[in-house]
């Protein structure tokens, strides 16, 4: 599914500064998009341009190619395949079992009670949350990351084909944070899903992202494969962004004159890295 964004800025009704201005942008199926930016940036204002939740002020937005903002284009069916899970969804859930609430999205696609029911078991065990065991219980006696998963589960029930979320690790164990990172990595590379995250932590953007989308005052201000983007150093302090610690790590060793490479962000990769020019170093 192509997302395109063309010159697109937004204010706020009652604001003075624009929460995005001037964006162009152009997303392709099955990318991986990580966006970071400082509070304030406009993260969370674009990804809810992407499925029509927000309306932009100037500009436009396509979907294959359809300006979404057409009276005739159904904003539902644009939701159903841009599922959008929002910062701390758990406290959006309302249902009285685990059942009714992750059914609540596909009951209002007018399918069939078996089909519900598939979808049901097949989000449920996506989250790593068994069907029988769950189905009954109140989503309200749950852990408060077992209730983020149900709130995701809903989104999955849907079946979209592109998957956005906003913040989805913010809170959680780093038990929490390591399932939720397995089953973006799994939507993305077997369910073939477009998945765009928000995150402040650079670990997590830089080892599952394609591509980094950079934002600052409501811009896109860098936008490129994590390699390219978190080697340009002194820019992303100066944006007041984190870098990776892995990269940390190689530039201070890089900087006291071991020749490694900085673009690494997988630790097993910047280990042997690092062994090996230390052994170099030496003969
Ligand atoms: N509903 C709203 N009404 C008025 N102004 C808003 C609204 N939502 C966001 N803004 C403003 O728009 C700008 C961009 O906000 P946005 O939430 O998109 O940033 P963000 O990068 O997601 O921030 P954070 O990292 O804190 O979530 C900010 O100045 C914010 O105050």
């Amino acid at each position: 599914m192509l997302i395109q964004l063309k010159d697109v800025s937004h204010i706020y009704s009652g604001q003075n500064e624009k929460a995005l201005e001037s964006v162009n942008l152009r997303i392709q199926s099955n990318e991986f998009i990580g966006i970071v930016g400082h509070t304030g940036s406009g993260k969370s204002t674009l990804v809810q341009l992407f499925n029509g939740l927000i309306k932009p002020s100037e500009g436009k937005v396509f979907i294959e190619g359809i300006d979404i903002h057409q009276k005739k284009v159904s904003k539902r069916e644009i939701r159903q395949k841009i599922g959008l899970v929002f910062q701390y969804p758990e406290h959006q859930l309302f249902e009285e079992t685990i059942y009714d609430e992750v059914a609540f999205g596909p009951r209002n696609l007018d399918l069939s009670e078996e089909e519900i029911k598939k979808r049901v078991i097949q989000a449920l065990s996506l989250v790593g949350m068994d069907y029988e065991t769950y189905k009954d219980r109140s989503p309200f006696h749950l852990s408060g990351g077992q209730q983020r998963k149900i709130a995701i589960a809903g989104v999955l029930a849907m079946m979209p084909e592109v998957l956005i979320l906003d913040e989805p690790t913010a809170g959680l164990d780093p038990r929490g944070r390591e399932q939720l990172i397995k089953l973006l990595k799994q939507l993305h590379r077997d369910y073939k899903m477009t998945v765009i995250l928000i995150s402040h932590r650079m670990e997590e953007i830089s080892q599952l992202s394609n591509r980094v989308l950079v934002l600052s005052r409501g811009r896109i201000v860098m936008d490129g494969k994590p390699e390219e983007v978190f080697t340009r150093v002194d820019e992303i302090r100066k944006l007041g962004l984190d870098l990776p610690q892995i990269t940390e790590v190689l530039w201070e060793l890089k900087n006291r004159g071991l020749r490694v490479r900085t673009d690494i962000f997988n630790v097993e990769e910047a280990t042997r890295e690092i062994i090996t020019k230390m052994r170099e170093s030496q003969c």
